[in-house]
């Protein structure tokens, strides 16, 4: 079973209260969702390889250490752009690929629209980055495609989870593992999130 990281840290609590509040402005809420992607990327990356690398600082000669695959960072759309800035501002020299994905309101079902994706998801580690983990369908629907396109080094990344879709995030990509600012209690018969945030798409937005 891949390994299931839910963030603890105060400032990423912090963020949350402000982002799960149904009175937060959508400016708020999308600043805040940026910033918890910037703080989770942290965590998210701590195993990342390094290479060593000759260079001189203004003093003398050294060793340093660089990343040494690249990075690659495909937000499931809409609401998984929401975290690119934040992520993106931790690793500038990552690549941006996307992945439309909607669920179908009475299924759940989620159908694919759009996939443009680097050509270093080949070799690189790919940051699948969607906030809400609900049924799971759309985050396992993107890696799925994303491994089809020959992606092999794979993480999931969120906002809120549910058990439901980390169950099925976890039987359908096994060594795919999860990070996540919070693990909620249940889905409701709409499959939302509950406590959830609401639609994030839709606060990130302002389309409702
Ligand atoms: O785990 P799941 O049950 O698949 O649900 C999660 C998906 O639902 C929302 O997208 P939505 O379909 O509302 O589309 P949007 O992001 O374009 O608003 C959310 O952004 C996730 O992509
Ligand atoms: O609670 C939920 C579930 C799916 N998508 C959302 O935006 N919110
Ligand atoms: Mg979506």
């Amino acid at each position: 079973m891949p390994k299931v990281t839910v963030l603890k840290h105060p400032l990423i609590e912090h963020k949350m209260s402000i982002i799960r509040d149904k009175n937060t402005s959508t400016k708020s809420f999308r600043e805040n969702v940026s910033e918890v992607g910037a703080l989770i990327t942290y965590e998210l990356t701590k195993d990342l390889e390094l290479q060593a690398k000759e260079i001189e600082t203004p003093v003398t000669k050294t060793t340093v250490y660089e990343l040494k695959k690249p990075v690659v960072i495909v937000p499931i759309l809409r609401a998984g752009l929401g975290m690119v800035d934040g992520i993106h501002d931790m690793i500038p020299s990552a690549k941006v690929g996307h992945i439309g994905l909607y669920r179908n309101e009475e299924t759940l079902e989620p159908i694919t629209y759009y996939a443009k994706f680097p050509q270093e998801i080949k070799n690189g580690c790919v940051i699948v980055i969607d906030p809400m983990l609900a049924t799971g369908g759309s985050a396992s629907a993107a890696i799925t495609k994303l491994k089809e396109a020959g992606a092999t080094d794979v993480r999931y990344v969120g906002l809120v989870g549910c058990p439901e879709g980390v169950e099925r995030l976890q039987n359908d990509h096994p060594d795919v593992p999860i990070y996540l600012a919070a693990l909620d209690e249940r889905l409701n018969e709409k499959g939302y999130i509950v406590p959830g945030l609401g639609d994030c798409g839709d606060r990130l937005f302002g389309t409702k």
